[in-house]
């Protein structure tokens, strides 16, 4: 037996050697260089020893083999140079693994991502263990990097190259069924046996390299010069649309695959080592680094400082609708809780348990969940017309309609039927939660609890706490928000809270815009440049003109009048378009639009009184919109309704889809300069008037010469 500080080696009566990675102290399995060395001592030490018949390289923690390598470590390269022999150092030891004289087999449990699944990789075989913990898969590029000890050369090799091009450029992460269908393990077995099937894998020899099986098609266009050019440059395609060339990392990922393909491995590593060190100098890197090391902060949070949350045994949503069946769906089969929708009909509690069905089906096939576990989750929900089932839930999430009698009746409802400990949550976009509280009889159990469309895919809550809201309710909202996946952010309760807020500004300069003769698609492609996932207009339709039309006199009467719709937009609710949901809006919906197209609805045009003469380029466009939504967001956390810029950020990113790769509005402001945001501003302000006079906070900072992060 050898130990290190992180690392073991015992040699077994069947002389295979178990190597066992445990790096004390910390909860997670990362890959440093300080490891080199260690790692190199040990192969030695296995390799002298001609009794040895094969190596299991397994986990020592309980729930996770590697996390990747340290990015702590990565984010403190100086430059370009020194990330660069890191990636080289990663990719030396990897080899020296894959030659190593005897099997070496991966025996992986729990998430096996970025460097631990380049390391897996160099082993001779992987066996998986079949536990849902168990995730595989490169997610550098949503580091704004590329896989530098390897990944980008031996994943196309296992899984093909167009698997590993969509592996890598999305970041994916497989469960274990996938990857053994991808190629990328080669068995899948109980986590009580994981040990024993390696060893036996080790004991079978060394496994000869097996090549994926492909069909004609994928032979034409991976095995053929040809075919590969096709692959590559329609890969490169998708991504300059996707990305709209602002995440280098992308398309460095395309040309070092590439070069390895057609170079030869020795050439890819080579280009691999080269484009991780330049990524990591990145500030696209820097920015999306530190959406990480902020989220992964914010998990430890308990949103009221050292209160222990209450523990949620069941859960109950008001609603089936959209989003009380969204929300339905992420209790049961995020939080594994089981959970009650009561709705006023039979048929909406139908559609709600429908909407989780569909969801976990698609699952199904794709061999992403089992079939038992998705009859497990469904059995999970159940609905209900009165309240019978109530009496023993913890929490319960209000989701029905923006009306503040009907909420105010739901808390009455929920005091009368719950027990005394149950919170009340309300699901409220614009109503103050104060208000919806006013008459409860536990005001500190009522709390807001804002979800974002569609629940399952959007990662932020705001987590609304009123003036009488205990320190409990919210530390135990939190933490079941955060059971449910979601990153949770703590904000004041005031009109619009954080991210409708700052939204509803960036919405109505683009209405302002299209008003004075900018088209449609104009602006909308030119936010899409800027880096959010749609465009404003666009998501206008989505979220519903009418919304929109709802939310604006409450935020005007309580924020001022920059939160003004323009009127004109009127007339397009009196024209009977609401948006995508009556499919009529700004685009054109339904049957006769080909799918995947989509077209603006020229006619909008005449109902606004619009006639199109562009005068904007997309900068400009964008610029304007931005600079609304920076100046509120700068007044948000003056008014101390988000904590902190770093909550501000993530808010923005995880709820509006602001481009991760500028690290949210505050860190984008630090990286524009307050003095240049300022004077967008007041040109702005000299045009149009006082809805872009720049806010007290950030004339404050520009005085003192202040910045919202260190620099
Ligand atoms: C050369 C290579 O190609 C380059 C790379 O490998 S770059 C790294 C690629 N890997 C990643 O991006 C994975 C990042 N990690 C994760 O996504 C998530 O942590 C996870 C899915 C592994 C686990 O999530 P979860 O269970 O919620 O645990 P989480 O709270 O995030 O992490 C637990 C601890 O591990 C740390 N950690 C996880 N991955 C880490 C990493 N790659 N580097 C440094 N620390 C890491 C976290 O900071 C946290 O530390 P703390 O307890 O001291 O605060």
């Amino acid at each position: 037996m050898s130990d290190s500080n992180s690392f073991s080696l015992a040699v077994r009566d069947d002389q295979v050697a178990i190597l066992t990675m445990d790096i004390v102290g910390e909860s997670m399995n990362v890959l440093k260089a300080s490891f080199a060395s260690e790692i190199e001592q040990l192969l030695q030490k296995i390799t002298n020893d001609s009794k040895i018949k094969g190596v299991v390289f397994i986990s020592g923690k309980a729930d996770s083999f590697i996390a990747g390598a340290d990015i702590s470590m990565l984010d403190s390269c100086k430059s370009a140079d020194e990330a660069e022999k890191i990636a080289q150092m990663g990719q030396q030891m990897f080899d020296r693994l894959s030659q190593m004289r005897v099997p070496v087999v991966a025996a992986i449990h729990g998430p096996c991502l970025g460097g631990g699944l380049e390391l897996a990789m160099a082993c001779h075989a992987r066996i998986a263990t079949d536990s849902p913990k168990t995730v595989l898969g490169l997610p550098e590029v949503q580091l704004g990097l590329l896989p530098g000890s390897g990944g980008t050369q031996r994943l196309p090799k296992l899984v093909g190259v167009q698997k590993a091009l969509d592996m890598i450029l999305t970041g994916k992460q497989l469960r274990a069924a996938q990857a053994k269908k991808a190629g990328l393990v080669d068995d899948v077995v109980p986590q009580s046996i994981l040990l024993e099937a390696a060893v036996k894998k080790v004991l079978a020899g060394k496994p000869p390299v097996v090549v994926k099986k492909q069909s004609v098609l994928n032979k034409l266009l991976e095995q053929t010069s040809p075919g590969r050019k096709l692959v590559f440059s329609q890969a490169l395609k998708q991504t300059l649309a996707k990305t709209q060339g602002n995440y280098p990392a992308a398309l460095k990922i395309i040309r070092v695959i590439q070069t390895g393909v057609e170079q030869g491995y020795n050439q890819g590593l080579a280009a691999e080592a080269k484009a991780f060190g330049q990524l990591c100098m990145t500030p696209e890197s820097a920015a999306l680094r530190s959406i990480f090391f902020a989220t992964t902060q914010m998990k430890k949070e308990t949103g009221a400082g050292a209160v222990i949350p209450q523990k949620i045994h069941k859960a109950a949503v008001l609603g089936g609708g959209l989003m009380g069946g969204g929300i339905a769906n992420v209790t049961a089969t995020k939080a594994g809780l089981p959970v009650r929708i009561k709705d006023i009909s039979e048929k909406g509690i139908s559609a709600a348990l429908k909407y989780t069905y569909d969801q976990l089906n698609k699952k199904v096939k794709k061999r992403f969940l089992r079939k038992t576990d998705m009859q497990k989750q469904l059995l999970r929900i159940t609905g209900t017309t009165d309240f019978s089932g109530f009496h023993d839930v913890d929490i319960v999430v209000e989701a029905v309609f923006e009306d503040l009698a009907l909420k105010q009746q739901m808390v009455a409802d929920i005091e009368q039927h719950c027990p005394e400990h149950t919170i009340f949550a309300s699901n409220t976009s614009s109503l103050p939660i104060h208000q919806i509280a006013e008459k409860a009889a536990r005001p500190e159990q009522v709390i807001g609890l804002h979800y974002f469309s569609p629940v399952d895919k959007m990662p932020l809550v705001e987590v609304i706490a009123h003036e009488k809201t205990s320190a409990q309710t919210i530390a135990t909202t939190v933490a079941f928000a955060r059971k449910q996946g979601k990153t949770p952010i703590v904000v004041k309760d005031a009109a619009g809270f954080y991210v409708n807020r700052i939204l509803a500004l960036y919405m109505n300069e683009a209405a302002n815009i299209l008003l004075a003769g900018e088209s449609i698609e104009k602006i909308d492609k030119a936010l899409v440049k800027f880096g959010f996932p749609v465009g404003p207009i666009t998501l206008l339709d989505e979220v519903g003109i009418d919304v929109g039309a709802k939310i604006s006199p409450i935020l005007s009467a309580e924020l001022g009048e920059r939160f003004t719709a323009p009127a004109a937009f009127e007339k397009l609710l009196a024209d009977g378009r609401k948006g995508k949901k009556t499919e009529k809006g700004f685009y054109q919906y339904g049957k006769s639009v080909k799918k995947g197209k989509k077209l603006v609805d020229e006619s909008v045009y005449n109902v606004l009184g619009v006639t199109v003469a562009p005068a904007l380029n997309a900068d400009e466009i964008a610029s304007r919109c931005t600079a609304q939504m920076l100046n509120e967001a700068v007044r948000c956390l003056d008014e101390g309704i988000i904590a902190s810029a770093r909550d501000g950020d993530i808010g923005a990113i995880f709820g509006i889809g602001f481009p991760p790769f500028l690290g949210g509005p505050f860190r984008y402001i630090d990286s524009l300069g307050v003095n240049n945001l300022i004077a967008t501003l007041r040109q702005l302000e000299n045009r149009f008037g006082s809805r872009f006079t720049p806010c007290p906070r950030l004339l404050k900072m520009a005085e003192q010469g202040e910045r919202f992060y260190p620099n």
